[in-house]
């Protein structure tokens, strides 16, 4: 579904960290409401970094950046955190807290906007079960394999239902077929309206899902269409 409104969009875009030469150099992309991109290009090419620009964690050093259609620039430091809250994001780190069971983990950023727990209990197991975990909703994060931690973090970035997803290796640490259902439910909530930008280095999984590609590589990016475009 591409229903046209911008989410992202980025002007000749470059990005250098404290005086090293330039990570990224010139990127433009324009990524709209509805829309699904895989990211792929070699290690260390800038997909991390990429994704960390659009969560507003890193400015880029030069260009334009609009977020949901704002000038994320010359936006006030005040005026990020409602941005942010609007995105869903799947980072290497999962930062779980290890006192907590895997459900309250999942249903945390509920709570802290102060949801009543009736209004996401149900989204909450409904996603832990999606992930494979719901035999483990009880468990604290130390009794949990390196995977399925990664999982309930997963669950967590998608509980409040954020406009963009924003998922950086999001199968590093499972099986395949778990990786093909994390992979689904991406697509269930892009068909639900989020806007999705998944970066990986599977180009199997990427030739599966048959979504656009972003590539980038030597500090700009390419796009190809759909599956068999990632290479
Ligand atoms: N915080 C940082 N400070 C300085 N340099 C950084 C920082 N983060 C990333 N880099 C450098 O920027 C480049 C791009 O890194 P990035 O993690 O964005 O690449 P990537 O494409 O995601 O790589 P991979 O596929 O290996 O995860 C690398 O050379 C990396 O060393």
């Amino acid at each position: 579904m591409d229903t046209g409104k911008e989410i992202v969009r980025f002007e000749n875009a470059g990005l250098s960290y404290e005086g090293a030469p330039e990570t990224l150099s010139d990127i433009s992309l324009s990524l709209s409401e509805g829309e699904f991109r895989f990211l792929t290009g070699p290690s260390g090419a800038g997909k991390t970094s990429l994704l960390k620009m659009i969560y507003l964690a890193h400015r880029p050093t030069r260009g334009r950046f609009f977020l949901f259609g704002e000038d994320a620039m010359a936006a006030p430091r005040e005026a990020l955190p409602a941005l942010r809250r609007r995105i869903g994001v799947v980072f290497q780190e999962f930062r779980l807290l290890d006192h907590l069971t895997a459900f309250e983990n999942v249903a945390l950023p509920m709570k802290v906007a102060g949801v009543n727990q009736n209004q996401y209990r149900e989204d909450v197991s409904e996603l832990l079960n999606w992930v494979g975990l719901g035999h483990r909703m009880d468990a604290k994060p130390p009794t949990l394999s390196g995977g399925e931690k990664q999982r309930v973090a997963l669950a967590r970035s998608l509980v409040s239902k954020p406009d963009l997803i924003l998922a950086d290796e999001p199968t590093g640490n499972v099986d395949p077929a778990m990786s093909e259902r994390i992979m689904k439910l991406f697509v269930e909530l892009n068909k639900l309206g989020a806007s999705v930008i998944v970066a990986t280095h599977d180009l199997h999984l990427v030739q599966s899902i048959g979504k656009p590609v972003l590539r980038i590589n030597d500090g700009g990016v390419s796009h190809s269409a759909g599956a068999g475009g990632a290479s």
